[in-house]
């Protein structure tokens, strides 16, 4: 490595670092699928994952997923399996068959391929490119959507895709510049994607207009700030989430009937309010289509000065909840 690979010394320094203190995000000989798009990002975390992988015995696969959004996606796909190739690593592919009509269903699509390619090449672990722009990004954008702190510290090193596979973010310390400045170094060809610059995407805005601007007029370590406050966030959210999951041990508070599974409305009751909204949120996610949010939370819990039978809180899918003494019951059609 030449003396003066400042961004590379760096970046290698940081994963030692993140893998030290966390060494069961990437464990010894696992299998990794690491996603690349052939941004700057993805690109940095692959040739960053060989570099060190050797010691720690990994197995690499990068794989893509053609989203086919763009007219250049396919030479996209092309660049990503040339680069995999002359590297000496395993590549596999996806290319959407039908239209994608949002960056969300994108997002989704993208998600399940990683998923199916992980589960035919065996890895237990899938590997992203994610950054700590990318997550005062993500923190700035929910906030302005009125998340609470879930989704606040939702880009965290690790979480479960399924039951055996992860997803884990190992660049989460890292900034966009530095990743720009190992590719550099290491002379690593990256595809410009041109929808980058497209300011009606608003995590574009984002990232080019809002996040500048309140770095130069409010805080310039601004990335280290909102990463740090993601970072308390997350820890708390662990261990209210892990304090509102007991509250479902005991069959006294809580009966997983299939058509009228119930809660008990004054054990309930007895819960600070930001247990109650958590145990909720956890006992309607198992039961509600759509994704729980606050005003079926909030629905839900001004049950708890309801006479009985007298209100009841109606859910999408045909379902309602109403109160029958001791219980705060969830009635399925
Ligand atoms: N087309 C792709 N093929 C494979 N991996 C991809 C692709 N696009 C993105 N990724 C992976 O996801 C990481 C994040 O990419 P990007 O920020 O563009 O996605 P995102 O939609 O913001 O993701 P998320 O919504 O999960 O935060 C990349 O660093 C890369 O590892």
């Amino acid at each position: 490595m030449k003396s003066n690979h400042r961004f590379t010394k760096l970046l290698r320094a940081n994963l030692n670092a993140v893998l030290r203190s966390q060494p069961e995000i990437l464990p010894k000989n696992a299998s990794l699928l690491v996603g690349v798009s052939g941004g700057q990002d993805s690109l940095c975390l692959a040739k960053l994952l060989q570099m060190q992988g050797t010691k720690l015995n990994w197995k690499l696969t990068i794989a893509h997923c053609d989203h086919q959004w763009r007219s250049d996606s396919r030479a996209n796909a092309e660049h990503v399996e040339r680069i995999a190739k002359e590297w000496g690593i395993a590549f596999c592919l996806r290319t959407a068959e039908s239209l994608l009509t949002s960056e969300a269903e994108a997002r989704q699509w993208r998600y399940a391929m990683l998923v199916e390619m992980a589960n035919n090449h065996n890895c237990a672990y899938v590997v992203t490119g994610h950054t700590r722009s990318d997550r005062v990004e993500t923190l700035l954008y929910n906030l302005m959507r009125g998340s609470g702190a879930d989704g606040l510290a939702s880009l965290t090193w690790m979480r479960s895709l399924t039951d055996e596979i992860k997803l884990v973010r190992p660049l989460l310390n890292v900034s966009r510049h530095e990743t720009l400045g190992f590719c550099h170094e290491q002379q690593i060809p990256i595809w410009e994607d041109s929808t980058n610059q497209n300011l009606d995407y608003r995590r574009n805005r984002l990232r080019l207009e809002t996040i500048p601007y309140l770095q130069e007029h409010f805080n310039p370590q601004l990335e280290m700030a909102i990463a740090q406050t993601s970072e308390l966030l997350h820890s708390d959210v662990i261990y209210l989430e892990s304090q509102a999951r007991s509250f479902f041990v005991d069959n006294m508070t809580v009966l997983w009937d299939d058509h009228a599974p119930r809660l008990n409305r004054q054990r309930l009751q007895e819960q600070p309010l930001a247990l109650q909204r958590r145990i909720v949120r956890q006992f309607l996610s198992r039961y509600l289509v759509h994704q729980v949010n606050f005003e079926d939370i909030e629905r839900f819990l001004d049950l708890l000065m309801a006479q009985n039978r007298s209100q009841s809180a109606p859910f999408k899918g045909n379902i309602s909840a109403f109160v029958e003494h001791p219980w705060i019951v969830l009635h399925i059609c």
